[in-house]
């Protein structure tokens, strides 16, 4: 029950295209098949008829073809609508999962890292599609087509279908076990896979710092040793498989040519004609094909249920709150109020009881021990850290009203901003996309960088082509794009040269002078120098 529910939630987007294709493919495979039979049978009852035509034979024979024209096409027409709906679900749950790692709360997107959300995105988002699409058709599909031969078995001999069905019976319950097996292991190739991918894509990222530090054949050797634990389970799988092909595929293969023997017995007592004989045998095998299908299906459905669980994960995220705008200004109050504010990261208290006002028009500085949550107590107002006690905005608790409302009012540049592939102008237009020259060129220059980069200089990945201090510059040039009230800038000086320094200090008083309220998290004298009021942690 709980698998249907799951599934529904991926079926709802296209529950026509699904429901045709799901039932239509079996269903018209059992017709034409059906219609085989039928034209068969036919066929020999008017060929042990005297005085049969040339005409007659054609007659039957052409209305068998047509019929078999149509159920086909309409087969081919409901398989290509099942591909579409898998290529659809596959679609809907990458856009989904995109959506969430864009508008899901921060604290529960960062528990997917790089490799985890790749997998999850590629490989899991697929197998997801695959199993409410492919895997139930092929679940269906035998048990619609299979139970049609059983009964066109049990049309012609009720014992032999009987067996048949006993045997069939019995072979699905063997399966049972491999299906459980299979489930496990493919669990366990998702985690290795995983594991695998998140140290790949931290060795890309850390090219430098591994080849600076020499540990390139350290990572190596790990890198290996992950791979090789997840060849490790391919192996498993791989045994697996041939274990149920030389025990369960080879008992189920039996079973079927055990019926020839039996039915030729039968039309040798005189129970069945030849033709019958012919016909019984022919079943018994497509009915052998038909449960390993079965058999593989359940398995895959089973195994891929692992990949939709993983992906419904990722899509149960809460999305950032976002309650509709409830703001006005108290002039009464301070712009920004920490009251009694407690900072966590899960369990962890990292800062408490915190009381601290902040105004419109006033530099204020945070300094303090590395360590003592002083990032922490600014990331709580953007929404990246969980809190106790209140913050208020323009005298409105901040649960009150949308982080992205919130998000409008504050611009932040954090100690390692992501700098983006592209151009500089590109970079700096995540401050505003509808900015136009004049807005760049002044947040360039404010941020002192606008005599030294060109506006469509290319920025490589995570801006590997820009100095410290550049990326710090485009940050900061990017933030004042962004009209802003409070402007909070953790280390925004770091790595800036005497001059570069000095003309953000000027922009950061001229900012105050407008009446923006400047935070800055800093431990440079210079810096330091043109607070209004600093703040020692
Ligand atoms: N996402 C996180 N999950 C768990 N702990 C975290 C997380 N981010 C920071 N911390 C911990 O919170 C504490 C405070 O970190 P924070 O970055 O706020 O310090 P800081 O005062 O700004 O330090 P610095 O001056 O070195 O930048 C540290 O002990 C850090 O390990």
């Amino acid at each position: 029950m709980k698998t249907i529910k799951k599934m529904i939630r991926v079926i709802k987007q296209h529950p026509i295209r699904w429901i045709v294709g799901i039932l239509g493919y079996p269903v018209t495979t059992l017709v034409a098949r059906l219609i085989y039979a039928y034209g068969f049978k036919e066929y020999v009852n008017k060929l042990e008829e005297s005085g049969i035509t040339i005409s007659d034979i054609v007659f039957i024979l052409g209305l068998v073809f047509v019929g078999l024209l149509v159920a086909n096409l309409l087969e081919y027409i409901t398989a290509f609508l099942i591909k579409l709906f898998r290529l659809s679900a596959r679609t809907n749950i990458q856009q989904e999962i995109y959506t969430k790692m864009q508008h899901g709360s921060v604290m529960e997107t960062s528990v997917y890292d790089n490799g985890e959300a790749l997998t999850r995105y590629n490989k899991d988002s697929d197998l997801a599609a695959a199993m409410v699409s492919d895997d139930v058709v092929a679940s269906i599909y035998p048990i619609i087509v299979g139970l049609g031969y059983i009964v066109s078995i049990f049309l012609v001999n009720i014992y032999i279908g009987l067996m048949v069905f006993v045997l069939g019976t019995l072979i699905i319950f063997f399966n049972k076990y491999f299906v459980e097996r299979h489930r496990k292991l493919n669990r366990m190739h998702l985690h290795a896979e995983s594991n695998f991918m998140n140290l790949y894509q931290n060795t890309i990222r850390g090219k430098i710092s591994i080849r600076l530090i020499n540990a390139g054949e350290k990572i190596s050797s790990m890198l290996e040793d992950r791979a090789e634990a997840l060849k490790g389970v391919e192996d498993k799988i791989g045994k697996l498989e041939s274990y149920k092909i030389i025990t369960l595929d080879l008992f189920t293969s039996i079973c079927a040519t055990l019926m020839i023997p039996v039915a030729c017995l039968f039309s040798a007592r005189g129970y069945m004609s030849i033709p019958e004989v012919i016909l019984v045998t022919q079943l018994c095998r497509d009915i052998v094909v038909h449960i390993s299908g079965f058999g593989r299906a359940v398995s895959n459905l089973k195994s891929h249920e692992i990949s939709l669980d993983r992906v419904i994960d990722m899509m149960d995220i809460d999305d950032e709150n976002n309650q509709l705008a409830f703001m006005y200004q108290n002039d009464s109050e301070p712009l920004l109020r920490y009251e009694n504010v407690g900072v966590f990261y899960g369990e962890k208290c990292i800062v408490d009881h915190v009381n601290l006002d902040f105004c419109e028009g006033e530099i204020v500085m945070f300094c303090g021990q590395s360590g003592c949550g002083k990032t922490s107590l600014m990331k709580a107002l953007l929404g990246f850290a969980d809190y106790t006690g209140k913050i208020l905005f323009k005298g409105v608790d901040i649960r009150d009203f949308s982080i992205q409302e919130l998000r409008k009012e504050v611009s932040y540049v954090p100690e390692k901003s992501d700098i983006f592939e592209g151009t500089v102008i590109e970079n700096v237009l995540y401050g505003d996309f509808e900015a136009n020259d004049e807005q760049i060129m002044e947040a360039l220059s404010k941020a002192a960088i606008y005599e030294e980069l060109a506006f469509d200089y290319a920025v490589g990945a995570e801006g590997m082509n820009l100095s410290g201090g550049q990326k710090q510059r485009v940050a900061i040039a990017r933030s004042l794009l962004k009209e802003a009230s409070v402007i909070i800038l953790d280390e925004p000086t770091a790595a800036l040269d005497g001059t570069s320094e000095k003309i953000i200090l000027e922009t950061l008083k001229e900012l105050r002078d407008q009446g923006k309220c400047i935070i800055a998290i800093t431990h440079r004298e210079s810096t330091l120098a043109i607070a209004d009021r600093v703040i020692n942690m």
